[in-house]
């Protein structure tokens, strides 16, 4: 691992997403020259919003195209409940960004958990790592999957994912997805890529926007504190990225870096 983690601010959302969009246009181009594929996971909350933003948005050139039919699209952690359920994170990815893809292009693979068994949080972590060990290979000959770019968010408490400050799951180190019946935010029965899975991506780009965010913020670039986001930080080192508004840093000291592809 090297270096540290990136720190893009900006005024307001609306410059962000061009950004987002650049960086993620980038990342796609790589996975696509190492496997054909563009493998990403991304998170619910306020994320999907933010990157349809981003990703919705015309071409500004001939190489700012987003090739939906090549991305294979994973949840980074999903709650127990049925996929038109309102605390669905693949209904809330399915509102705000999948079903405004223009119809006759090609459709990116979308991988939801299996709603079968909801009722089940380990067989629902079980089938749907099943999900990633077809897609990456069997778990015999890899070890971690690799996606190419994980899409996260960042809780006001400092959690990403289904990961939970202080919770016993940032200590797992061999399952790939793992259920959680006590998240302290509801709903309370989800599952997650746990923190290894998280940490060996290709790259992670962490989106956090609003003052809501300040506080945390600060205590992860600041303190670090162990909290999951701080984690990633520590674990991926410069291959991770914050895309931030100048609200949710407010005060945070930490430098910002200009960025550059
Ligand atoms: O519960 C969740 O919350 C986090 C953070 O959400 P945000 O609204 O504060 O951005 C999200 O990343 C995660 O996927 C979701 O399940």
């Amino acid at each position: 691992m090297g270096g540290q983690a990136n720190l893009y601010s900006f005024p307001a959302v609306g410059d962000l997403a061009p950004v987002l969009r650049a960086y993620i246009i980038q990342s796609q181009a790589n996975g696509i020259a190492r496997h054909g594929t563009f493998k990403v996971a991304v998170s619910g909350g306020s994320l999907p919003k933010t990157l349809a933003q981003a990703l919705l948005a015309p071409p500004t050139s001939e190489t700012d195209v987003v090739h939906w039919g090549n991305w294979e699209i994973f949840f980074a952690d999903e709650r127990a409940v049925p996929l038109d359920h309102a605390d669905s994170n693949y209904a809330l990815l399915k509102a705000e960004l999948l079903d405004k893809l223009p119809a006759d292009a090609p459709q990116p693979k979308v991988h939801p958990i299996d709603a079968s068994v909801l009722d089940d949080a380990q067989e629902l972590a079980d089938r749907y790592e099943q999900e990633l060990v077809a897609s990456f290979a069997s778990r015999d000959s890899v070890r971690l999957p690799i996606f190419d770019l994980l899409l996260l968010g960042c809780g006001p408490d400092g959690h990403t994912c289904s990961l939970f400050p202080g919770h016993e799951l940032l200590r797992e180190t061999s399952a790939w997805v793992a259920p959680i019946e006590d998240s302290p935010k509801p709903p309370p029965r989800r599952v997650t890529l746990t923190l290894p899975v998280v940490t060996h991506a290709v790259r992670v780009a962490f989106v956090a926007t609003g003052g809501g965010k300040k506080e945390v913020m600060k205590e992860i670039f600041e303190a670090g504190n162990g909290l999951p986001c701080a984690l990633v930080n520590e674990g991926c080192g410069d291959r991770c990225s914050w895309f931030v508004d100048d609200a949710a840093v407010e005060g945070v000291t930490y430098p910002r870096r200009p960025f550059s592809l």
